[in-house]
Parts: C-alpha cells; structure tokens; sequence
C-alpha cells in the first residue's frame, strides 16, 4: 500500500500561492490556502475564481479557503508564498513544527536575510525547504508544463514533498542546496528589471542577452560568496528562472524595468500596485550585501541608481559601458 500524502496547505494567495494550489488540488486532492483578503477567501469558496491575483483560471472545487492561519494547524506541509518582505510575520503565525516549503523570491530588508534564514529564526522546530525555478503563476496554473528546483537538506523529507507536489506538467528537481535555490530566485528578479529598461529603452536585444550573460556572472558571484553552488545557479532556481523573467512582460519585474526605460518614475511605478514586483525591494538589499561581501555587482548597482532616481539612465548607461575592460 502507498504511503498517505502528506496534507498540503498553502499560506498565500497571490497569483503564485493559487496556481501552487491548483497544481497541489489537481488530482483532487484537499488543499487549504490562507488568503489576506476576505475577498479572496469568499471568490474562490464560492466561485472558485482569484479574481483579484488569477483571473480568468477556474479553480479546483477541493481548495479550501481560510482567513485563519491558525486552521493550518492539520497540515503536514506548508507551502509558503507572501511577498518576501511579509514572510517574517506570516510564517510567525504558522503552526510550529510543520515543514516550511518557502516559494517567495527575495531578501529581507534591514535584516539582509534569506527567506530560509528568517524562516529559521522565527520557527526553529519547522524543518525548511525551498521550491523555485521558471514558473509564471498564469501558466502553471493553466497546467503547462514546467520544471523545478526543489531544494531542503533532508534528502527523505525532500523525497516526500517531491512525491506530493510532482504532476506530470510540474517536474521538481532536488537538491540539498537551499541557499543556492534561494539566491537564484532572489537576484534574477533584480536582473529582469535591468532587461526590462533595456527593453523600454529601445537599446536592442544584444544588450538583453549581454546583461543576461553578465547578470549571470555577478549571480554567481555574489552565490559563491554566501556558500551556493556554482550547479544550482546555472539550474532551474538560477539561470532557467532568469531567462524566463528576463523576456517576456508577464513578468513583472520585467515590466517595471520597461517603465523605467521608457522614462516612467520608480514613484509613480511602484504606487498603488497590487501585485508584487519582488527586485525592487531585493536591488537595495542585495547591493548592500554585495558591497560588505566585497562582490561586484555592476549591474545590480545600476537598476538601484535607476529605482532610487538617482542618476537619469544615460548617466547610468555611460557608467555601466565605461567600466575597465577585463578578462570574462
Ligand atoms: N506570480 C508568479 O508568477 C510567481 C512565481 C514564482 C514565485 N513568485 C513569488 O511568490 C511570492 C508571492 O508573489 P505572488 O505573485 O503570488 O503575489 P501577487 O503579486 O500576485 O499578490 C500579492 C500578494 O501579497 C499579499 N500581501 C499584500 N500585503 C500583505 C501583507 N501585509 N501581509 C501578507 N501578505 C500580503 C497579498 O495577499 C497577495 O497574496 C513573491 O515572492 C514572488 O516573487 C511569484
Ligand atoms: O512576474 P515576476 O517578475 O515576479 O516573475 C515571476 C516568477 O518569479 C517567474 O519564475
């Protein structure tokens, strides 16, 4: 006889958190999903939609709803998906013990830490893994197929999430290296938003694959540095998600960046979004990491300048441009 799945609840219901859901929900599967607004958990009770985060994507009839952090308490795993900056309060109100699965992509402000690293801090019994790589919520949740990275140190705990959130469109990879799965998925963001400029500013698709390639480089370098592997950055969680975020608008890191190289302030791009644009919250953490870890990141430096309008893009361009040549 197989052994039971594990009970799946997913804290979070943004465009990720639900697509995490509906993949979670697909073979029926009950699935619990914590929404901040009351909205939500009304919308997809009772008419199975997300239309504030997931519109237009019916939703399966064994996701559950809660307002209630606290109706988590029968889960085996919990699948976290709050904006980085966030996670530190929610995963304070999950129950103790359960197994943390972290699916948000950022680094902490005015801490500098990694999701695991906070996860850690505020829930030491819960053991932790991350699950990142190329996934635009729209698309899994429509059920395309994609592929990815699957990191915890437990290998058999890792083994039993991989078992309950595998579909035959959603493949995980797994790994032991958490803080690499992390940093990927952290820094691309910041790099989508540098293509996105690159994009707006009409500067051609030689500079996106330049500033990919390069972006790459300062991503790897700034993982060495934390203890990543240089395998994991050029997986899933690192260079497959980058590729992704880094071209197409149905990212929204991208998007923001376009704005910018199409003239628009940070200020007016930022205010009165609902969603998430991940990068510019992490740019600033980032170059403030890499500068104590003595990493160059020229390119991260450059997207923080743009955000904080600091210099107009020409200045930041002619920066970026007139670096020393050096060997790649
Ligand atoms: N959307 C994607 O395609 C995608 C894919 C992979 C990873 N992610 C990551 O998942 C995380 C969540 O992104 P998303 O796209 O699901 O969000 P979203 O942009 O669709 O929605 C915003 C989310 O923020 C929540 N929120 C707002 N204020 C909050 C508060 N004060 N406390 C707690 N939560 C609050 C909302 O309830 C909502 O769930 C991010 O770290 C993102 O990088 C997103
Ligand atoms: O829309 P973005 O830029 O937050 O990217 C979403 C996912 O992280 C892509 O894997």
């Amino acid at each position: 006889m197989n052994a039971p799945s594990l009970k799946a609840g997913v804290i979070g219901a943004g465009a990720w958190g639900t697509a995490l859901a509906q993949t979670l929900a697909a073979d029926g599967q009950h699935v619990r999903l914590w929404a901040l607004e009351s909205e939500v958990v009304d919308a997809v009770n009772k008419d199975r939609q997300n239309p504030l985060y997931l519109p237009n994507i019916p939703l399966s009839p064994s996701i559950e709803a809660t307002g209630d952090i606290a109706a988590m308490g029968d889960r085996d795993m919990l699948l976290i998906v709050s904006p980085a900056q966030h996670l530190r309060k929610v995963v304070a109100q999950a129950p103790a013990g359960t197994a943390l699965i972290l699916c948000s992509k950022g680094i902490e402000a005015g801490t500098g830490l990694l999701m695991s690293e906070v996860a850690a801090e505020v829930q030491p019994a819960s053991p932790i893994a991350v699950l990142s790589g190329p996934t635009f919520a729209h698309e899994v949740a429509r059920g395309l197929p994609t592929a990815i990275t699957l990191a915890c140190a437990d290998a058999d705990l890792a083994a039993k999430i991989a078992a309950r959130i595998a579909r035959p469109a959603f493949r995980p990879y797994l790994s032991d290296d958490v803080v690499g799965a992390e940093i990927g998925g952290a820094v691309k963001n910041v790099l989508a938003i540098a293509c996105g400029v690159a994009e707006g500013a009409g500067l051609g698709l030689n500079a996106r694959a330049s500033l990919i390639s390069r972006g790459f480089a300062e991503m790897t370098r700034f993982g060495l540095a934390r203890g990543a592997r240089a395998e994991t950055l050029a997986g899933l969680s690192g260079l497959g998600d980058l590729v992704l975020t880094c071209s197409s608008t149905n990212s929204r890191n991208f998007s923001l960046g376009k704005g910018l190289g199409e003239g628009q302030s940070a200020r007016d791009l930022l205010s009165n979004r609902r969603t998430v644009a991940e990068g510019a919250f992490t740019a600033p953490v980032l170059r403030e990491a890499a500068r104590a870890a003595q990493v160059e990141m020229p390119v991260v430096e450059a997207v923080c300048a743009l955000l904080e309008d600091a210099a107009p893009l020409a200045q930041v361009m002619d920066a970026l441009l007139a670096r020393p040549l050096r060997a790649e």
